[in-house]
């Protein structure tokens, strides 16, 4: 189950609920086991699932669902408030900071994406002004330097790595210490993958953990494991202080519950993900258009910021809100539409946010 296929089956079991003459506790009880018996589906984890059972049955209890009124709503906001809850831990985290040396160490399953997320990370900061370098401490698999080499390169960003040393430990070493040397600000040293059962390649990434002292250690994860998700981003927290995830493969068929796995297994926040294979498919990881676009609530929202600015929000929301809704209102938001892109791809009530159209008479979906 892909992220829109979760949401349509979201947003199927709150309308089933909504056609419903009296929202009794058996309505409820239907409409809320669809909905994370699709959470498992989308590989969130069983207990986390639970837990947010629990708490939305808390807020759902609180509301005004004995009187009949926006049940729907209630509901629907009670499951995307969880879900951010989920997401969003609320605690500062480790962020490097511009003309300050940050060191911070890429570590993950083989395959997940870390060298190409290295590359990545590096030239999105290059392209802010940063002085970034690369490390290549991955001495396991044949061909992972000269990847990076490649990479680094085509980015002109400068790295570090050998042919002939094998350990990768003393590479880690001296490539961050030349880097020192040369004031760059952000030092990034790739590592080698590994499998959660093997052991010597967890020392060897607590070996160069210990003998780098990274500001950060970003743990890259492929979003499409599954519920393999919490297991594994588990082990690594148990072996070297994770402070970040990185998702990757979000443009292939993810199923998005894996994000909120990974972050309750490493109580670290995703702070940016990949979609796509080439080095600016790569974006900052925010929790609401993230849970919105895993509810099918619309997973256009950055679109919608750069068309509907922040300031001109409110005069918009103002007037949908209004009874009649005009030819003129109605032609500014085909407008705002048509600058969001393909029009197959655009949600309409994406433009505003669909808390004032949910509410709309003429706009009920
Ligand atoms: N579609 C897609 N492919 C990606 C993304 N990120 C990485 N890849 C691809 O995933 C494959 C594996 O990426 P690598 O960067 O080599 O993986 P790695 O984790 O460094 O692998 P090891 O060095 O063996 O541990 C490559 O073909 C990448 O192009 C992404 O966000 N989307």
């Amino acid at each position: 189950m892909v992220l829109a296929q979760l949401g349509g089956t979201i947003t199927r079991a709150i309308q089933r609920m909504r056609n419903a003459t009296i929202i009794d506790e058996n309505v409820l009880n239907e409409c809320l086991t669809e909905i994370y018996r699709a959470l498992l589906l989308a590989d969130v984890q069983f207990q986390l699932v639970r837990n947010m059972q629990n708490n939305i049955r808390l807020i759902i209890c609180s509301g005004d669902l004995a009187g009949g009124h926006y049940e729907r709503r209630i509901i629907q906001k009670a499951i995307f408030d969880e879900l951010c809850n989920m997401l969003d831990l609320g605690k500062p985290f480790f962020t490097p900071k511009k003309g300050k040396t940050s060191v911070i160490m890429f570590v993950g399953l083989q395959g997940s994406g870390k060298t190409t997320t290295c590359t990545k990370y590096a030239y999105y900061h290059q392209k802010k002004g940063w002085k970034p370098a690369l490390v290549c401490a991955d001495t396991f698999r044949a061909g992972a330097f000269d990847q990076l080499k490649q990479n680094a390169t085509k980015a002109k960003i400068p790295f570090y790595g050998s042919y002939t040393e094998s350990d990768p430990v003393k590479i880690a070493v001296e490539g961050v210490e030349t880097f020192k040397k040369e004031n760059c600000d952000l030092i990034i040293v790739d590592t080698s993958g590994r499998h959660k059962q093997e052991a010597v390649l967890f020392e060897e990434m607590r070996q160069v953990s210990e003998a780098t002292k990274p500001d950060l250690i970003v743990l890259v994860m492929d979003s499409s494991i599954g519920q393999a998700a919490f297991d594994q981003a588990q082990a690594f927290k148990q072996s070297v202080p994770v402070g970040a995830v990185i998702l990757t493969k979000m443009d292939g068929h993810a199923k998005g519950g894996g994000a909120l796995s990974a972050v309750a297994a490493t109580k670290s926040h995703v702070i940016f993900i990949g979609t796509g294979e080439h080095m600016d498919e790569f974006g900052v990881f925010d929790v609401k258009p993230f849970v919105s676009r895993l509810l099918g609530m619309g997973g256009f929202m950055e679109e919608i910021h750069e068309v509907v600015t922040k300031d001109q929000q409110p005069e918009l929301l103002q007037k949908l809100s209004e009874p009649k809704l005009t030819l003129r209102t109605m032609y500014g938001l085909v407008q705002n539409t048509l600058k969001m892109g393909p029009i197959g791809q655009v949600c309409i009530f994406s433009i505003v946010g669909y808390d004032a159209l949910s509410y709309h008479p003429m706009l009920v979906f």
